[in-house]
């Protein structure tokens, strides 16, 4: 892993976009996209800058069971509102949270994972060491999968909603073994909030109880994190 410290939120948002614009000379043309607070500030720099995406694919790591592409909650949503109604994209994958066939949902998105082999993973990481929305205990060999949020993501994540009971209780996410299969991955953390998760992320063992440890066996894994979310570090 390649730990970068920086001074704040968005000197760090700045570097994960050069990490971005390297990738993309280098012929990258499948992007893994994030959701949540931290990739908001790369994705305004993708927005605003004169990138052509119009090649590029994106596959987004989850979703919440139940919320459609309007619903202002659901990523898709999301996505539209920070990235994707600025830029064209040649395609935009997410999972389904509306599909009528929750297994046939999961199958449809290992295929278009497997279609489209990730060049570049954008990742943030939850105060428990989840990635995407794999919780702790998921396997490290998991694929797509249908995941019940655990009480301390749903906590985080309230603030996005009215109130904790309005945030869903599952969501489709990519797996971790998915995720591991990206050619390279680029994670940003900020804040005191995520400090402890970075540590184990590092510094602790590899193990399912920390699902972002895994990212230790990554050959290429940049993190990028401000110095209140690296203050734990040794
Ligand atoms: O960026 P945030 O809002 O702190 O969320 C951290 C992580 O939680 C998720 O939003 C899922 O809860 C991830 O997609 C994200 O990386």
């Amino acid at each position: 892993m390649k730990i970068i410290i920086v001074e704040n939120a968005a000197v760090g948002s700045h570097k994960a976009y050069n990490l971005l614009v390297q990738g993309l000379q280098t012929q990258a043309r499948v992007l893994g996209l994030a959701t949540g607070s931290t990739p908001i500030l790369l994705y305004q720099e993708m927005a605003q800058s004169k990138l052509d995406f119009s090649h590029i694919t994106t596959i987004n790591l989850d979703e919440y069971l139940g919320l459609g592409p309007n619903n202002p909650q659901s990523y898709h949503y999301f996505m539209k509102q920070h990235l994707f109604q600025f830029k064209s994209f040649s395609k935009n994958y997410l999972p389904n949270g509306l599909a009528p066939d929750i297994n046939q949902e999961l199958q449809r998105y290992d295929q278009v994972i497997a279609d489209h082999p990730i060049a570049i993973q954008i990742l943030g990481i939850g105060q428990n060491g989840h990635i995407g929305f794999n919780e702790p205990g998921t396997s490290f060999h998991s694929q797509t999968h249908c995941v019940t949020l655990s009480s301390s993501t749903r906590d985080a994540n309230a603030r996005f909603f009215p109130n904790k009971q309005a945030v869903p209780q599952k969501a489709i996410s990519m797996g971790l073994f998915s995720i591991m299969q990206s050619q390279r991955i680029i994670l940003m953390a900020w804040g005191k909030d995520k400090a402890e998760a970075v540590s184990q992320m590092i510094n602790g063992p590899v193990t399912e109880k920390c699902p972002a440890s895994i990212l230790q066996k990554h050959p290429h894994t940049t993190v990028i994190l401000d110095s209140a979310a690296a203050a734990k570090l040794n």
